[in-house]
């Protein structure tokens, strides 16, 4: 190479000094004439490439095609980096610029196969990454189809909460921002409407069950025809029988030839499931089926046994010594935390406190998550919907101030810390009669959990501050009754009796505990003990039959017949998901109405409506209505009471189209109602003896003229109309006299004025016209007056010229107080007010005429 570039070198500057003298010699020139060429070459390679230049459509074909080539090569061990997956530009220019460099483990196993448009059930601990696994594979689908808006739903992703699904939309749109394709959060408690209108152009649709199915039965646009890939998030959860209606009906829906990925952290492998959702061939990935154990590695675990009557103080103590942490507490109700939220916010433990539970509005919901994820140091008060998904940043504690349900929902829990290489701190707080059975369950799931002990000297009491709190406000105490009855509720639903007794509870102590001077009466309870009693006899803590049998004779008591083994089963089953009762109803309902409503309006259901009204026929007083009330809580057709109960599908709560729960009106809203409808309210009717009708509110105007003697007004109930109707003409004949002799008066008024007018006119214009004479003559000595008038008029004069140097008023008015034009009896004489005036020359009489003829003569 070198050899040959020496050789050719001589050859260039003899050429050049032999052949163009000239040129060489004009450097310029020399330049001119190469630009010239240049630019010329430089046209014509611009024009060939613009007519070979392909349409960015087929570009972007020809590089997805190269990328599905290499879709099969993909070999996960190898995958180190994201970029090392055959993704598109646009995809990983996104996840580089939200810091996402190198895959997680469920997402460098599951994404070939998702890419490769396999179905794919994929699991993995809790904080793993396991949104990208799916995210990723969503945003390359629609990109191989070369998606467009006009192509209408694309990929749907279903998440069991509002929060969940709007966390995953913010991350979608964090990754995704370099494509071109429109997402949507679809989820309750927002403007229907505008979802309606904007909802058949999105290509992503990131949702809640029951408010996707609402779209897909009233949105008349809206279809999922062209779907090529389902998600769902939490997927046990979802396919659980808290959205199993909701569930089916919206796959129904589905094209059978779309992609499906299952990702939880408790991923189910039940068959039944996924026969449900006619996957085919899937691939299971379990990252961590074989590790040690099922929680993160960074987590650490501990429970303590606690009496019921002690949490309250235990929580109060915990804050108190954890003032600059960051901490979610879950709770099995929303009353509880309603209730527990309100007091701790007025006992002031020194760190904010949050509470978000499926009863708040979703505006306020949204403001406590966001809250929560910008805050350094607070606590989180948390039904279960915060149990699931929920990425807060640096939760250092997690405390189950409740039993979770089962080991799942505890290890959902536990997972909003220690997440994603962090390190994290879980405690549990169990009742004695828990621990036996939660422990095992624990250990059963591979869950490393120590017992620690409580301090009973650093408990500080609280119930004293409770007690004093709940005295002063109706509410509060009322609140607190709710707290009490819908704890022992959820206790009583739980479908775990070996760990769940609700019959071992200190109810006493526990309502005190809450500041109530007494347990508030649970007739549930009582009834249930009962039947208990009678119909079972044997060990009072309960075998897992129990509450089968309990609820099984509950129902049939209450609805008055035999049980059918199907509503048995579906009672059974629907005891599945007592603690996130709160999930399902947000779902049903859309959570519109206020915090406030909630409180007092109970979370009745469809059982639990049934259930009141036929105790209540029990002959019951009001009061035991509103326990009632308070009982029922649980809004799933608990003991399959309601119409059709006898059939599974029906029942389920999650069929929110089906069975609506009747929404409590507000005052404001029934106002509004009635004025819409036009309502004359308060009127009230009433009828002579003749039967004719008798207004009598809004009160009859009375007449403004008096009845005549002897006919005064009899009042409502006898009015004589022959006499009303002479009143009334003799009422408008005394009106039309009023205005006649008014019209006339105003008349006369206006002609006075103009003449007013006119005459102060006239008076300017003389007095202009004297003055101006003035200036230039002197008054007429010869001019002939009667003596008496010249007198009078010289008097005049002279009291004028004096009084006019001190005040205006006086020239308009004689001492009398009468205008001066009255008197001026000179005017007509051509002569008139301060024109007629005489000089005051200060001299005599005789001295002024002298004066006169002197000036005469000169
Ligand atoms: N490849 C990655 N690189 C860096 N961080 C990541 C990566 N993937 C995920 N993360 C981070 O890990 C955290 C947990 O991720 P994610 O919420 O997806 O977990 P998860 O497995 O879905 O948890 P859960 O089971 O609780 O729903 C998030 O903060 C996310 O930003």
């Amino acid at each position: 190479m070198t050899g040959e570039t020496q050789g050719k070198q001589p050859t260039v500057p003899s050429k050049k000094k032999t052949g163009n003298k000239n040129n060489t010699q004009d450097p310029v020139k020399n330049f001119e004439k190469w630009k010239k060429k240049y630019d010329k070459t430089k046209v014509r390679v611009k024009h060939e490439k613009k007519k070979n230049k392909k349409p960015a459509w087929q570009i972007e074909r020809e590089q997805i095609k190269r990328l599905v080539d290499k879709y099969s090569e993909i070999n996960p061990k190898d995958a180190v980096k994201l970029s090392d997956f055959p993704l598109s530009k646009k995809t990983l220019n996104g996840l580089l610029a939200a810091q996402y460099r190198q895959p997680t483990e469920i997402q460098r196993q599951t994404i070939p196969f998702a890419l490769q448009g396999k179905d794919v059930l994929g699991a993995a601990k809790t904080g793993s990454g396991k949104t990208l696994a799916f995210l990723i594979p969503v945003l390359e689908c629609l990109y191989r189809q070369q998606w467009t808006a006009e192509d209408g739903l694309g990929a749907l992703i279903i998440s069991p909460t509002r929060e969940l699904a709007y966390q995953t939309f913010e991350v979608l749109r964090k990754v995704g921002k370099n494509h071109e394709f429109s997402a949507g959060l679809i989820i309750g408690g927002k403007d229907l409407k505008n979802e309606s209108e904007r909802i058949h152009r999105t290509n992503i649709i990131i949702c809640t069950p029951g408010r996707l199915l609402q779209h897909m039965d009233e949105t008349s646009t809206f279809h999922a025809s062209n779907l090529h890939i389902l998600v769902l998030d939490e997927a046990d959860r979802i396919l659980d029988m808290g959205f199993a209606d909701t569930m089916n009906a919206i796959v129904e829906n589905l094209p059978k030839t779309r992609q499906t990925l299952l990702f939880s952290a408790t991923q189910t492998k039940s068959v039944k499931d996924l026969a449900r959702l006619s996957l085919k061939d899937p691939e299971y990935v379990w990252v961590h089926e074989k590790s040690k154990f099922s929680t993160p590695a960074t987590l650490e675990q501990n429970y303590v046994v606690c009496e019921l009557q002690q949490k309250v103080d235990m929580l109060f103590s915990f804050m108190k010594s954890h003032l600059q942490r960051k901490v979610i507490v879950f709770f099995a109700c929303c009353k509880e935390v309603q209730y527990l939220f309100r007091v701790f916010c007025r006992l002031r433990p020194g760190i904010p406190v949050l509470a978000l539970h499926g009863k708040q509005q979703q505006m306020k919901r949204m403001e406590v998550y966001n809250d929560f994820i910008r805050k350094k140091a607070a606590v989180l008060f948390a039904t279960d919907i915060a149990a699931r998904g929920l990425d807060f940043p640096a939760v250092s504690w997690v405390l189950q101030f409740d039993c979770p349900e089962d080991a799942n929902t505890y290890i959902h829990r536990v997972g909003r810390t220690a997440r994603y290489k962090e390190g994290g701190e879980a405690l549990l707080v169990l009742l004695p009669s828990e621990e036996k059975g939660m422990i095992a369950q624990l250990q059963e799931r591979k869950v490393p959990i120590n017992k620690i002990q409580v301090n009973p000297e650093k408990l500080s009491s609280v119930q004293q501050k409770l007690e004093a709190f709940l005295a002063q406000e109706k509410e509060q105490k009322e609140r607190a009754q709710r707290c009490f009855v819908s704890y022992l509720r959820s206790v009583y639903l739980m479908k775990n009796k070996g760990v769940f007794d609700v019959f071992q509870l200190p109810l006493e102590q526990y309502a005190a505990s809450l500041g109530l001077a007494v347990a508030p009466r649970v007739r549930f309870l009582n009834r249930a003990r009962k039947l208990r009693e009678t119909d079972e006899p044997g060990p009072a803590s309960g075998q897992g039959n129990d509450s089968d049998q309990e609820l099984q004779s509950f129902r049939a008591q209450v609805r008055g017949e035999k049980h059918a083994p199907a509503a048995r089963a579906r009672a059974t089953k629907s005891q599945d998901e007592p603690s996130s009762e709160e999930e399902e109803e947000e779902e049903q309902s859309g959570s519109e109405e206020e915090e406030e409503s909630n409180d007092s309006d109970g979370e009745e259901g469809t059982a639990s409506l049934t259930t009141g009204l036929t105790l209540a026929s029990d002959g019951s007083e009001d009061e035991e209505l509103r326990d009632l009330d308070l009982l029922t809580v649980k809004r799933r057709d608990v003991f399959g009471l309601e119409d059709g109960g006898e059939d599974d599908e029906e029942g389920d709560l999650e069929s929110d189209k089906v069975k609506k729960k009747p929404e409590k009106e507000s005052k404001f809203k029934e106002a509004k109602k009635a004025l819409k409808r036009n309502f004359k309210v308060n009127t009230k009717m009433t009828f002579t003896e003749d039967g004719e009708m008798v207004q009598q509110w809004p009160p009859l105007q009375r007449t403004a003229t008096a009845a005549p003697a002897g006919q005064e007004d009899e009042g409502t109930s006898g009015i004589n109309v022959e006499e009303a109707r002479e009143r009334l003409r003799r009422e408008d004949q005394e009106f039309d006299k009023h205005e006649y002799s008014r019209k006339v008066k105003e008349k006369h008024r206006e002609k006075r004025l103009k003449e007013k007018a006119a005459r102060r006119e006239a008076s300017k214009r003389q007095k202009e016209e004297q003055k101006r004479e003035s200036r230039y003559t002197l008054p007429d000595p010869d001019k002939k007056v009667d003596s008496e008038a010249e007198d009078q008029n010289r008097e005049d004069s002279w009291k004028g010229a004096r009084k006019r140097s001190y005040s205006d008023s006086s020239s308009e008015f004689d001492p009398e107080g009468h205008p001066a034009g009255g008197k001026r009896t000179r005017k007509e004489g051509g002569t008139t007010g301060t024109g007629s005036q005489p000089l005051d020359t200060g001299l005599s009489l005789a001295e002024d005429e002298e004066l006169v003829l002197h000036l005469l003569r000169n």
